[in-house]
Formats: structure tokens, C-alpha cells, sequence
């Protein structure tokens, strides 16, 4: 469960971000602009992410809004990252929906054009980004949920299945998979992992030996997604969905890891980044923790 690496994760990460904000040529922290809305809300925008917070429910709304498909692009990857960041170093923070802008499309995956016909270095950037999307997603301390408004082939299904729950249009025209092996690609390891933890290890491979993207029935059949809801009530059942699971008794309660509980232990990292500028073959090593990290309280 994606809760396990979320502590360790959020450790690992900051410090890198921090530097990415600064050093970054591709859009950063200076592209956000905060806003305050009514009822406790705020919102920030960057070109490629909305991030709305409701300051009295802990619930953010992290939109993709990056026409014409939400590729997965280096600019798109640092924006998401960040945004993704921020909401997790603000305690007032315990929750985030994931979803789309776009009509019918959650995310087209990796950006294509990011991968051909680039230097060597922006291959090594471009594949560090879409890790660090990745433990940032997977790692998250905040209960994370797949709002999947459409469309979610490859990388942007990856996404997905890096939130602990997902709910998806009932819309049969929409698809979503690891079709990885249509494309001639090998999905990595890690994306291969993050699939059998969701739907174990015979459809995994199936859908990986087959590159298979299932309609919204059949990934719920699967057990891709855990709910099909009608278009219009994805947000709103990601929300009540939300509640419940912000209900359950967080990091403060009681007989939980005191590991994570006090504020005096070591939170070393135990994710490490590797550097991939020469390799699209495995991409990082976990050293999974031996508790699991409840959410925030
Ligand atoms: C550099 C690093 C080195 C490492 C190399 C190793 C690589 C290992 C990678 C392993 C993991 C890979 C993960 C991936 O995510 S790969 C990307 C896979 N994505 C897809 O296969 C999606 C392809 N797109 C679609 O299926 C459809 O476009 C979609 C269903 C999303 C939408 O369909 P629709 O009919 O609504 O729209 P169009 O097809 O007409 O597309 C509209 C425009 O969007 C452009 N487009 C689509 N997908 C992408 C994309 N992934 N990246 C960039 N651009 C994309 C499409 O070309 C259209 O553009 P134009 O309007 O300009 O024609």
C-alpha cells in the first residue's frame, strides 16, 4: 500500500525540491500564484496545475490542467512535484484528489516528445522528474485519491495507481492501463510493482505481457479501479470518499509507529534516487520501512 513509503518518501524528497525551486529552469515555485477564496479556501496556480485547499476539511484538489492530453512533460513533472510538496510540508494538509481539467482525457503518460531526439542530460532530468513524481505520489504522507475524469493510458495510469484509491467515470469509451508492450517500451520495474500491488500478480502480467488497456467496466472488474461513478459525480464521491478515509485515526493515535509519532525520531530517508542519465533500466531502490505510516492525524 502506497502508505508505506509515504514518511520516508516525504523525508527523502523535500530537500531535493527545494533545490529544484531554485535552480530549475522549467517553470517552479515562482509560477505559483496564491489566492484567497471564501469559506477558508486557497488556491494556486501554476500554468500546467490548480491546487485548491479547503482549510477546514485538510482536502486539496490538485487539478491537471495541461491541454491538449496532461502529458507528462519535464515542466509538467517539476509543477506537480512541487505543488505535490508544498501540500505535504503544510500540516494543514491531509488529503489530495488528483484530477483532470480536461474533458475525457486524466493523462496521456510520459510526454513522447521528451523522449526523443534529446540530450543526454535532459533524458537523465526528464527520467529523474517522473521518479520523483512518482515516490512523491506513492510516498505521500496525505491520503491521495485518483479522481479519473478520463482517459489514463501508461504514465498517467501509473499516477493513479500511485494514490491509495481510485474512482473513475463510469464512461466505457474511457480506457486506462500499463500499455507499455503496445508501444514497444518496457514499463520499469517500479511500474510493474506498483501494478501487481494493486491488482496482484496474474493480471499484472497479463495486462504487461499484453500492453492492455481496460474500459472503465473491465478496470473495475480487475481491480484497477475501486469504483465506477457517473461523470459528474466523480469529484464529489472522491470527496465524501475523502471524509471517510480522513476519519480513520491518524499518526497521533493511539498504539500507532512511534517511529512516525515523535517528532525526535530519525526520519532518514529510505528511498534512495539514483542517477538514470545512462540507463532506462531500473530506477531506484526501496529499502521498505517495517511499520506501516498511518495518516496524518
Ligand atoms: C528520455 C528518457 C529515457 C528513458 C526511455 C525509456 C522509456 C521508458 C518509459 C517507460 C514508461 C512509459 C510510460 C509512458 O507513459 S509512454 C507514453 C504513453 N502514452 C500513450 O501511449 C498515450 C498516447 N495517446 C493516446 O492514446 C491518445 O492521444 C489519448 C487517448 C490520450 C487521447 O486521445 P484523443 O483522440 O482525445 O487525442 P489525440 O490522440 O488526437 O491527441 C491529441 C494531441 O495530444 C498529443 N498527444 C497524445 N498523447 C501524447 C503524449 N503521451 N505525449 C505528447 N503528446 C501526446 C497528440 O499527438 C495530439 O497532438 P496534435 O494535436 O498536435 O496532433
Amino acid at each position: 500500500m502506497a502508505t508505506l513509503l509515504k514518511h520516508s518518501a516525504k523525508y527523502a524528497l523535500s530537500g531535493r525540491l527545494a533545490r529544484l525551486c531554485v535552480h530549475s529552469r522549467h517553470g517552479g515555485l515562482q509560477c505559483l500564484q496564491p489566492c484567497l477564496l471564501p469559506h477558508q479556501r486557497s488556491a494556486s496556480t501554476g500554468s500546467k496545475i490548480l491546487v485548491e485547499m479547503d482549510n477546514s476539511t485538510g482536502i486539496a484538489v490538485l487539478t491537471m490542467k495541461s491541454p491538449p492530453v496532461n502529458s507528462l512533460s519535464l515542466d509538467f513533472l517539476t509543477e506537480f512535484s512541487i505543488s505535490l510538496e508544498k501540500l505535504e510540508l503544510d500540516r494543514g494538509c491531509r488529503g489530495v484528489i488528483l484530477t483532470s481539467a480536461l474533458p475525457k482525457i486524466f493523462s496521456a503518460g510520459l510526454d513522447i516528445m521528451e523522449m526523443c531526439g534529446k540530450s543526454p542530460e535532459h533524458c537523465g532530468e526528464f527520467w529523474k522528474a517522473v521518479q520523483e513524481m512518482w515516490l512523491r505520489l506513492y510516498g505521500s504522507s496525505m491520503i491521495t485519491i485518483a479522481a479519473i475524469n478520463g482517459s489514463s493510458p501508461a504514465g498517467g495510469c501509473l499516477m493513479a495507481l500511485a494514490c491509495d484509491y481510485r474512482i473513475m467515470a463510469e464512461n466505457p469509451k474511457y480506457s486506462i492501463g500499463l500499455n507499455e508492450t503496445q508501444l514497444g517500451i518496457v514499463a520499469p520495474f517500479w511500474f510493474k510493482d506498483t501494478l501487481v500491488n494493486t491488482v496482484g500478480n496474474r493480471v499484472a502480467e497479463l495486462s504487461l505481457q499484453l500492453g492492455l488497456l481496460y474500459s472503465a467496466p473491465d478496470a473495475l472488474r480487475t481491480g484497477l479501479v475501486d469504483l465506477l461513478v457517473p461523470e459528474d459525480k466523480v469529484l464529489s464521491t472522491a470527496s465524501q470518499t475523502m471524509t471517510q478515509w480522513l476519519a480513520i485515526p491518524g499518526e497521533n493515535a493511539i498504539g500507532s509507529n512511534p517511529r512516525v509519532s515523535s517528532s525526535k525520531v530519525d526520519l532518514t530517508p529510505k528511498v534512495h534516487m539514483v542517477d538514470l542519465s545512462h540507463s532506462s533500466e531500473s530506477m531506484c531502490s526501496l529499502n521498505w520501512i517495517p511499520w506501516t505510516c498511518s495518516n496524518r492525524a
